[in-house]
């Protein structure tokens, strides 16, 4: 048998129950797998390892590699290994990560990087699988081209020692094995899978030619366009790869209601939560901005609740509530709603390693479930659709489904389910022959996660009240029908602060008083980083455009009442680069910044406005907060180079990130004098030493 060495680095079990897949899956191709966590050191050596290695990373925290990996990676990171020290090493790596954050897939990068300067070669394209749409979209490709590319390996290899050995001709044909592209591997991967389809063989994907003709009366008319629900030739002819059903695994049972109480708090989390009091709600933006931007203050004085300025902080969210009943109605369950859920795990299970998801609270009802657990907004991944075709009675929509999650219909899954964010429950309405179970919604959607918000206070000027701002997010959605959504959080709290944006006079007449204050939950995150330098004479520089300038609200009113405090201390510059689109409508805290200004907090209030016509010699030309930025280039390079000063950079768009990115390197090229590989270098460098940080979210 053809060995190799497999490797597996994870947090949270995902990266090794790949491993095990590729393990068990490597038999049947005729490899042998010795497989080991990447920690267990004792038990391979990559030094003297001359098989081919194959690493499966996932990615946690801020980007970085799991537990599990550290030990590995500081051993790999040690400066003093020479340029070669793995140049005999050919390896192929699986990076795991999700690219709602901004470090996507780093854990394996940082691996990948580092071997590639160690000297050691690609046998196989890295792959890089993101949960977010659904790992297993890379995942199963790569793995079905593993095969095919380890076999080029092993070939190379013999053949390089049979012509070292017989022939012992030098040769100057480089020796060097070409990394194979997991698209170029589909032909061959395909041939593979034939050859080995014998009928006791069980693998992870079955070719089957379609049972379903679309020829058939109840196939909808031709059309020239593919869309959710309809494919085209070729796709609409071809034989399919379909993924094997994903195993059932929970047995549930809806008990009669008990009558219990639930709350917020019954929401599975290892953070404590806190139900804290809306004291107060403002609009920052007018009616006619295109976005509404909201301030929410909370009143978070009876709680344990503590924050720091640049802190963010988790809010508890419900799913729309007539999403959740159209969902209860579809799945005709409208009349059993209050019934308590109970789960086990099914005795016969193939599953391996079943185990009850922890996002599900025990004993909670139906609708207490599906409101606050589950992320019924979720992109479907492929699996679901291939569990929910088995639960489809009309032929076509169920071909539709199967084309979907097939290898063949990839691109039609890409276009009209993942790039459209279609939900389940846009599929339910595209198929209306599809009936899932309870089951398959428990078992396959993923939990419903709270929303991060930044402190938008400091804590010494407003003890006990915490504030934050959002925009609230909306969409034009037209998976199955052209409707406006708002998102899951924003669009919730935006109706838990109607009533104080827009008090009924009525209610406080007839309660005699203040209506009640609404309440939310909140509980903190473990992984805040973004904080002003220890030492309050370092200058700074904060960008945020948007909404991103909420920490640096918190940032000022802290360094005022720290001047306030010592008003002899020594206090470093203060920046801010500020964007927004129009000066008249959504200038967030205008009044705030001038008089943070007019006091000397902050020393250069920078602010660009992407859509207003400049007016008057006085309007700078820029319209993004890196113009602005360029337009300062002198000073900004002399803060960052040779004042020891710090660099924050905040906000909800991945394209400002990356633009002032680019920006501080032609900044620092330019100033500095030198080339722009050194000054993306000397960028890496501040931020390693935390001078500069980002906190990016979109
Ligand atoms: C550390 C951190 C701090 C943050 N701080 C803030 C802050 O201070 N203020 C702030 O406003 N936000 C902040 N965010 C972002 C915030 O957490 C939420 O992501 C944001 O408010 C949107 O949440 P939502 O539930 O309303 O939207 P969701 O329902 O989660 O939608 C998310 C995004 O997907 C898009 N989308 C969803 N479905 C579709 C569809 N069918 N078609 C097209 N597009 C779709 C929406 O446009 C939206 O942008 C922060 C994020 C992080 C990670």
């Amino acid at each position: 048998m053809r060995r190799f060495l497999l490797l597996y680095a994870t947090q949270k079990g995902q990266a090794k129950a790949i491993a095990e897949e590729i393990c068990e899956k490597a038999f049947a191709h005729g490899f042998s797998a010795d497989l080991h966590c990447i920690s267990e050191s004792d038990k391979y050596d990559l030094k003297t390892e001359t098989a081919p290695l194959v690493v499966v990373v996932s990615t946690t925290g801020t980007g970085d590699p799991p537990d599990t990996a550290r030990k590995f990676v500081k051993a790999i990171q040690d400066k003093a290994l020479p340029g070669d020290f793995f140049a005999h090493l050919h390896y192929g790596l699986l990076g795991l990560g999700d690219s709602e954050y901004t470090y996507f897939c780093n854990g394996g990068k940082i691996i990948d990087k580092r071997l590639q300067e160690l000297g050691a070669q690609h046998f196989y394209d890295t792959g890089h699988a993101d949960d977010c749409v659904g790992l297993e979209l890379v995942v199963e490709p790569w793995i079905d081209g593993l095969w095919a590319a380890l076999t080029k390996h092993f070939m190379a290899s013999r053949g390089k020692e049979e012509r070292n050995g017989a022939l012992k001709m030098a040769s100057n044909a480089s020796q060097r094995m070409d990394p194979v592209k997991p698209e170029l591997l589909h032909i061959e991967s395909q041939v593979e899978l034939l050859r080995l389809d014998d009928p006791g063989r069980k693998d992870s994907e079955v070719r089957e030619q379609s049972t379903v003709n679309r020829n058939q009366s109840s196939a909808p008319p031709a059309e020239s366009e593919s869309s959710l629900t309809h494919s085209i030739p070729p796709l609409s002819q071809a034989s399919l790869n379909i993924p094997a059903l994903p195993p059932e695994y929970l047995q549930v049972h809806l008990q009669e209601a008990l009558g219990q109480e639930e709350s917020q708090a019954s929401v599975t989390s290892v953070d404590p939560t806190f139900q804290v009091p809306i004291s107060k709600a403002v609009q920052l933006t007018t009616d006619d901005a295109v976005r509404t931007t909201l301030l929410v203050e909370l009143d978070i004085s009876k709680t344990d609740f503590s924050y720091q300025p640049g802190d963010a902080f988790n809010v508890i969210c419900p799913n729309s509530d007539s999403e959740v009943q159209n969902l209860l109605q579809r799945l005709q369950l409208t009349d059993r709603r209050e019934h308590c859920v109970l789960l086990k795990i099914k005795a016969d299970t193939q599953k391996k390693g079943a185990a009850l998801p922890q996002h599900i609270p025990e004993g909670c009802s139906l609708q207490f479930i599906l409101t606050w657990c589950l992320e019924i907004r979720a992109v479907p991944k492929k699996a679901l659709l291939r569990a929910l075709a088995d639960y489809t009675s009309d032929g076509p929509e169920k071909r539709r489904l199967q084309e979907l999650c097939s290898r063949q219909g990839a691109a039609d899954y890409n276009r009209f389910v993942r790039d459209a964010r279609a939900s389940l429950s846009d599929l339910l309405l595209a198929f209306p022959s599809c009936q899932p179970p309870l089951r398959l919604l428990l078992e396959h959607l993923p939990k419903l996660q709270p929303r991060p918000y930044s402190c938008a206070s400091s804590n010494l000027t407003h003890p006990g009240k915490l504030h934050f701002i959002f925009n609230i997010v909306e969409f034009l959605s037209n998976t199955t029908m052209e409707v406006l959504r708002k998102g899951v959080c924003t669009g919730w709290l935006a109706t838990v602060v109607a009533s104080i944006l827009h008090p009924d006079p009525r209610v406080s007449h007839a309660e005699g008083g203040k209506a009640p204050a609404p309440e939310i939950s909140i509980s903190p995150r473990t992984t805040n980083f973004f904080h002003l330098p220890s030492d309050p004479s370092a200058p700074i520089i904060m960008v945020g455009p948007g909404t991103g300038i909420a920490p640096f609200i918190g940032f000022l009113q802290h360094r005022e009442k720290l001047q306030e405090q010592h008003p002899d201390g020594h206090f470093g510059a203060m920046w801010l680069f500020f964007g927004c689109r129009h000066k008249d409508r959504d200038y967030l805290f205008r009044e705030e910044l001038r008089h943070f200004h007019q006091r000397g907090i902050l020393t250069h209030l920078k602010v660009s406005f992407s859509r207003d016509a400049p007016v008057g010699e006085e309007e700078a030309p820029v319209k993004y907060v890196q113009d602005n930025i360029w337009l300062h280039s002198k000073q900004v390079a002399k803060l960052l180079l040779h004042e020891h000063g710090c660099i924050y950079v905040c906000g909800d768009a991945k394209n400002m990130a990356k633009d002032v990115n680019d920006t501080l390197v032609e900044i620092i090229s330019k100033e500095a004098g030198i080339e722009k590989l050194e000054a993306m270098k000397t960028l890496a460098t501040l931020k390693e030493e935390k001078r500069y940080l980002q906190d990016i979210w979109s």
